[in-house]
């Protein structure tokens, strides 16, 4: 971050928490593709000794069909939130003379919930899950606090800060919802992750509060099939719908037989049998404490 007086001088630096120099910023590995960007590990090193900071820098890819105008609009969102479920802002980081700009997070050493589970699936166990799932319901409850879509939840876009904790990321797809209306409608569906997406999404293009809540329906059979590769929703419904569909057919047929009331089958037995059992331990016993809380 620029020392005071040289934030002080320039005004646009004023609404920044922290401006990143571009000179002090040492790459160190890929980390992921999100929309429109890819995330570099780097450390900011401002002392040249290695003592920096490791941090998450996302960079606009400059031939997607994206345009600054979008970057700008997914940083304004991450900046104006403040959560412990959500990955956090740091700041920016302007290069080539402000030609180009970078967005800086805190780096979450685990990376993303499907490499994390596929790795560590012998010592995540059912609570483990249930902590999780309820992590990433309160960071969407927050969001929605905020009149947010994010119009992106899945299991690839949950990072991991540590064993006990994750975090909602890539704010690529986030509207707002105009505080007239229920719903956001999108004009460019673009390259769109239908499997995650609720029927009146696909159809009407219509993003909402519920919409994200479906999203996180879909994240939670991922979350409780350990995103196994052979049974993730997009291999699950193209098996339904025949491998063959193309294109704008899948969609169709997707929408179909989700209007059929076909669904993502539950994940098998041995994984879910304990998480219910565990689920319903927990409720009694807070009920139980109730009860007697308000005995004593
Ligand atoms: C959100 C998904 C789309 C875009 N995206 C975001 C990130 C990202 N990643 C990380 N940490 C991270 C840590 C280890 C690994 C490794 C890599 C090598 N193989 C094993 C896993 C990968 C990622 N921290 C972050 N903070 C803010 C963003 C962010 C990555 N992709």
């Amino acid at each position: 971050p620029l020392p005071d007086r040289d934030r002080a001088l320039d005004p646009s630096h004023q609404q920044d928490q922290s401006v990143y120099e571009e000179r002090h910023l040492r790459y160190i590995s890929p980390l992921g593709k999100g929309n429109f960007g890819s995330v570099e590990l780097c450390r900011y090193d401002p002392l040249g000794d290695n003592t920096g900071e490791l941090i998450a820098v996302k960079k606009l890819q400059p031939n997607k069909q994206s345009n600054l105008e979008d970057f700008q609009k997914e940083i304004n969102t991450i900046r104006s939130l403040h959560c412990d479920y959500i990955v956090k802002y740091r700041g920016v980081c302007y290069s080539m003379g402000r030609l180009s700009m970078s967005l800086v997070m805190e780096y979450l050493p685990h990376g993303s919930l499907i490499g994390y589970l596929e790795k560590n699936r012998q010592h995540v166990n059912n609570r483990r899950m249930l902590l999780f799932a309820s992590q990433i319901c309160k960071g969407l409850e927050y969001l929605q606090s905020m009149r947010y879509v994010h119009r992106d939840l899945a299991a690839r876009n949950i990072l991991v800060a540590s064993d006990t904790l994750v975090k909602i990321a890539d704010f690529g797809l986030t509207k707002i919802i105009p505080f007239d209306k229920e719903y956001y409608r999108v004009t460019h569906p673009g390259e769109s992750p239908i499997f995650w997406y609720a029927p009146e999404s696909i159809t009407e293009s219509k993003f909402s509060h519920k919409s994200d809540v479906w999203s996180f329906g879909v994240v939670l059979h991922e979350l409780f099939s350990y995103c196994e590769h052979n049974c993730n929703p997009k291999r699950l419904y193209m098996q339904e719908i025949g491998n063959d569909m193309q294109g704008l057919s899948i969609s169709m047929h997707l929408v179909d037989i989700l209007k059929d009331n076909w669904r993502l089958p539950a994940p098998p037995l041995f994984i879910i049998l304990p998480v219910f059992v565990t689920f319903h331990y927990q409720i009694e016993t807070s009920i139980q404490d109730e009860r007697e809380g308000s005995k004593g």
